[in-house]
């Protein structure tokens, strides 16, 4: 079942695409993950945050098809715990659908995306940097596949 990440943002720091890989490199052939990054929309040339995450959520939608199921990470969302999103992951392998995350950029994610989205899923009740969210779904991704699989990565 192929998982793909969306993440409005790129040129990211060295250490958070080596983190990122790190997770996104050892899913298992079955749970393929793959990152989409999208160019943030220009700050500071005259327009809202609400236009930005507009024109973000257009470019966001687009890369999505119509039958995707669709998490939007947000610090407002459900607060799964990792069986739980091991549990959701065996269901979804089952209907085989797409399933893409999507992570906002500096100024989060337009009502559109949320609106779109399937589930909205928080990692934390705190804000965390964009960059971060990615190292830290990837990981949460790989330790649910480890509990799906038997394997000893996750301890209980
Ligand atoms: C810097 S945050 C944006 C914060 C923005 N004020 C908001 O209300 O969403 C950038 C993105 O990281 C993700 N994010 C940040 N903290 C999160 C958390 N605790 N749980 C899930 N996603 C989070 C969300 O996708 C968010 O759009």
């Amino acid at each position: 079942m192929k998982l793909t990440l969306i993440a409005v943002g790129h040129k990211m720091p060295g250490w958070i695409d080596a983190g990122y890989k790190e997770f996104a490199k050892r899913m298992p052939r079955d749970f393929p993950l793959q990152l989409l990054e999208l160019k943030p929309d220009k700050r500071g040339s005259g327009k809202t945050a609400q236009q930005v995450m507009a024109d973000e959520a257009e470019r966001i939608l687009a890369a999505i098809s119509q039958d995707t199921r669709v998490l939007a990470l947000d610090e407002r969302g459900a607060n799964w715990t990792t069986m739980q999103l091991a549990d959701k992951m065996k269901t979804w392998q089952i209907d085989g659908r797409e399933t893409v995350f999507i992570i906002g950029g500096t100024d989060g994610l337009d009502p559109s995306v949320k609106k779109r989205a399937n589930q909205l899923l928080q990692l934390s009740a705190m804000t965390l940097p964009h960059g971060m969210v990615r190292v830290i779904l990837a990981e949460q991704l790989y330790r649910a596949v480890s509990i799906i699989n038997n394997h000893p990565y996750h301890r209980e």
